[in-house]
């Protein structure tokens, strides 16, 4: 891999990027560095967590004039959080360049956006929706923008943003410079690229298959009435650092997050349905560690980085292979290890396989883990806080009493009722969880024929040879053939889009950045795609 001196940055870009950590850049970084540089149009694709914000990130600060008053640059993401850790790693990597950034998306108090805009930012990083808004209201003006990236650009036509893109990309002036990043690259991203892209080089370093190398796969078939049990003895056996938690529904990340706080867990939902204000304050929550379950609808499938997730577990089976890869992908990231846990009741074990042969990886059948396997997880958890505790001596207050106490009664016997208290057994409380119906298996055929040469992707794997081809798909050879009809946008679903779209902007009135206010519907919609040839690439 190449190091970041070899591309020729500027010195202020690459202190920045030493700050921050990284010593040779990812595979993706590699082959899209030089190419952004040139000024190529892109669509780059590699697998989760192998640094694509800054494969788009290091060339754009590195290109911005700091002199520059008006906006230079447009960033668009699909949901709000994303827009938000998009923005903080602009703004690291800009940090030293002197670089304005600003991250605009719904939910936030508009005139504290308009006031912030005020200050000229060079790199907006936005939500179609809430910059639409900003368009309509002439608070943000897009005459004199140089380059575009649209991040998780799939999502978003899946989303049915394709109208509010189409409408900003019109404000831009056609002469730009434009790139498009995600994981996974459905062959309906050909005719965005199409009509927003100029003679596009296609980046791709994904090997065969398209989720992250790193991340173990497992499953475990059970019934919807199981499920919960389940889960509480997973968490238990397996004591995850950090774990997210993926349920269909809103209702049922609710239903979730309550039941494991009844049990003890530090657990707590996100979802479309929470202000913008408790959103914010989960996600700081969970990258803080002060709460270790994040449980979430696929709101929080995409592109989120939170460091110290060990496990991903689908407490309900995704609706598409995209869906899937996105969601373990939050494990398993910038060359770490990872766990993925995915529940299946009997009557989704094909749409399973489905899976399984649409990212060409397979999923391990593992049991229910017993109770002995539970206890015996959490035991050993109490262990580790104890020794912990020892080593970070910060018991110290308590030796007297201990000293007492050992005088008194037997160390094992005081040790171990100390232990029992510690590790805490809610076990007994009843949880009921409202059932989900099954996701429905595909009968379309599909194609998941492969061939071509690939290389590694991610962290070290990479042989740095690239596979640039037309196309996308799931690491399928694809000569970009979208013979389909299937264009996937614009759903209209019940997803959870977020109706509030405040300042109130024209177009529609679906609802947008999972953000809404209609409890009960589902993050994502259970409806099948209309046609297989979208997912994969043949
Ligand atoms: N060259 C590098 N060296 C070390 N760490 C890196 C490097 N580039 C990026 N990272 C880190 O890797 C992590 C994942 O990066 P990023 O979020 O950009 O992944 P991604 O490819 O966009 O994943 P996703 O598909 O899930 O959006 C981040 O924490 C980032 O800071
Ligand atoms: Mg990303």
């Amino acid at each position: 891999m190449k190091t970041f001196q070899e591309f020729g940055l500027d010195a202020s870009v690459l202190r920045a990027i030493t700050e921050m950590g990284f010593e040779e850049s990812t595979p993706i970084q590699e082959k899209t560095i030089p190419l952004a540089m040139e000024g190529r149009d892109l669509i780059g694709q590699a697998q989760t967590g192998t640094g694509k914000t800054a494969a788009f990130g290091i060339p754009l600060v590195n290109k911005i004039n700091v002199k520059e008053e008006r906006i230079s640059a447009l960033i668009m993401c699909p949901t709000r959080e994303l827009a938000i850790q998009v923005a903080e790693e602009i703004e690291k990597l800009g940090r030293f360049k002197g670089i304005r950034s600003l991250p605009i998306y719904g939910g936030q108090d508009i005139v504290k956006q308009i006031r912030a805009l005020k200050k000229k930012p060079q790199i907006i990083i936005g939500t179609p929706g809430r910059l639409l808004d900003h368009i309509n209201r002439k608070t943000i003006k897009l005459d004199d923008v140089q380059t575009v990236i649209l991040d998780e650009a799939d999502e978003m036509l899946d989303m049915g943003f394709m109208d509010d893109i189409q409408s900003i990309l019109k404000l831009v002036p056609s002469e730009r410079h434009t790139m498009l990043f995600s994981a996974t690259m459905p062959t309906n991203i050909q005719k965005l690229a199409q009509q927003f892209l100029t003679n596009p080089e296609h980046v791709s370093v994904i090997p065969k298959q398209v989720s992250a190398p790193l991340i173990e796969q497992a499953y475990i078939e059970l019934h919807e009435k199981q499920k919960f049990e389940a889960l509480s003895r997973l968490i238990d056996m397996e004591a995850p650092d950090l774990a997210i938690i993926f349920g269909r529904t809103k209702r049922r990340v609710d239903e979730l997050a309550e039941a494991l706080q009844k049990r003890g867990y530090a657990a707590e939902g996100l979802h479309g349905d929470l202000s913008q204000n408790q959103r914010d304050n989960v996600m700081r929550k969970f990258r803080d560690g002060s709460i270790d379950v994040l449980v979430a609808t696929d709101v929080a499938a995409r592109g989120l980085d939170v460091s110290g997730v060990t496990h991903v577990i689908n407490f309900d089976l995704p609706q598409d292979p995209e869906s899937y890869v996105h969601r373990i992908g939050r494990t398993g990231r910038a060359g770490k290890e990872g766990t993925a846990w995915t529940f299946v009741t009997p009557r989704e074990i094909d749409h399973l396989h489905f899976i399984e042969k649409v990212t060409r990886h397979k999923i391990n059948k593992k049991p229910l883990p017993s109770v002995a396997e539970a206890v015996e997880g959490k035991q050993k958890m109490t262990a580790e806080r104890i020794l912990d505790m020892l080593q970070k001596e910060e018991h110290g207050e308590f030796k007297g009493l201990a000293i007492q106490m050992l005088e008194q009664y037997d160390s094992v016997n005081l040790l171990a009722a100390a232990m029992k208290l510690l590790t805490g057994d809610k076990k007994d409380l009843a949880i009921e969880l409202t059932p989900e119906d099954p996701i429905r298996a595909r009968k379309k055929k599909f194609d998941v024929r492969s061939s071509g040469r690939r290389v590694g992707g991610g962290y070290g794997s990479g042989s740095g040879s690239s596979d640039r081809r037309q196309g996308g798909g799931y690491g399928g050879s694809g000569s970009g053939n979208s013979s389909s009809s299937g264009s996937r946008y614009p759903r209209k679903d019940s997803r959870d889009y977020g109706s509030n779209r405040e300042g109130g902007s024209s177009s529609t009135s679906r609802n947008r950045e999972y953000g809404s206010n209609n409890s009960g519907n589902r993050d994502r919609s259970r409806a099948p795609r209309k046609s297989e040839d979208t997912l994969v690439n043949k």
